[in-house]
């Protein structure tokens, strides 16, 4: 996929906000400081579109980010970060939960894990209610470049087997430091979209910057 242009366009905290346009959304799920942000930056090859940050639970609403003029990706907050509120995790929750289960434009949810640990039982609970609900899903394991090549099909292994997949299910193994499963997760995204433009990501040279924040402090 070719992407000319990115644009951070709103944190949602209501559904009245979230773009009207008909677009194509992939949602991005998964516990706080598992990735999600850097995952969508590597993907864009931008090094700070979305925030990232060393600070878990940043991400309290739902940000989205408009790709070219194809689709959105839908940054969620964190789920299991201990130092919210209850009320405030409730909150979040109902939002999420009707977002995910109203919204037509929702193409696929892409439930983040950490590779580096055994799924959570919040991680199970998610991809269970996800699945519950017949939610076009795929499980990506994160920052696979923190674990030996050598051991990595173990951590797959225990991952896919804690969260009951099968064979047929989707699921990609994902750095954003080296963007390793950069170009399969593009693919599934393009098919779920249903976006027929297919093609490498280019570098940053050709893509128009509309917004830059914070940068990555990366010390995970
Ligand atoms: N080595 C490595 N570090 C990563 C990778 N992905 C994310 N990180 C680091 O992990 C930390 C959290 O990453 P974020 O992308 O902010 O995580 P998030 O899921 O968006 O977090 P919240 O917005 O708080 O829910 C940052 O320090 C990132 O640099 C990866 O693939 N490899
Ligand atoms: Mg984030």
């Amino acid at each position: 996929m070719k992407v000319n242009q990115s644009e951070f366009i709103i944190s949602a905290v209501r559904p009245e906000q979230y773009p009207d346009d008909g677009l194509p959304e992939i949602a991005l799920a998964g516990r706080s400081n598992v990735g999600k942000s850097s995952l969508i930056n590597r993907l864009i090859s931008r090094k700070n579109l979305a925030r990232t940050s060393a600070t878990p639970g940043k991400t309290q609403q739902l940000n989205y980010y408009k790709i070219n003029q194809d689709l959105y990706f839908v940054d969620f907050p964190g789920y299991g970060y201990a130092k919210v509120s209850k009320e405030q995790r409730f909150a979040w929750g109902k939002m999420m939960e009707k977002y995910l289960l109203q919204r037509d434009e929702l193409k696929l949810v892409m439930q983040m894990v950490d590779m580096r640990h055994e799924p959570s039982k919040e991680d199970k609970m998610m991809n269970e209610w996800l699945r519950h609900h017949g939610l076009p899903l795929v499980v990506v394991a994160t920052k696979m470049d923190k674990i030996p090549k050598t051991r990595r099909a173990k951590h797959i292994k225990v991952i896919k087997e804690a969260l009951g997949l099968r064979s047929g299910d989707l699921f990609v193994p994902f750095s954003s430091e080296e963007g390793l499963g950069k170009e399969e997760l593009w693919d599934i995204i393009t098919r779920h979209a249903r976006i027929d433009k297919y093609a490498p990501v280019e570098d940053e040279a050709d893509h128009e910057t509309v917004e830059t924040v914070q940068t990555a402090e990366d010390d995970n």
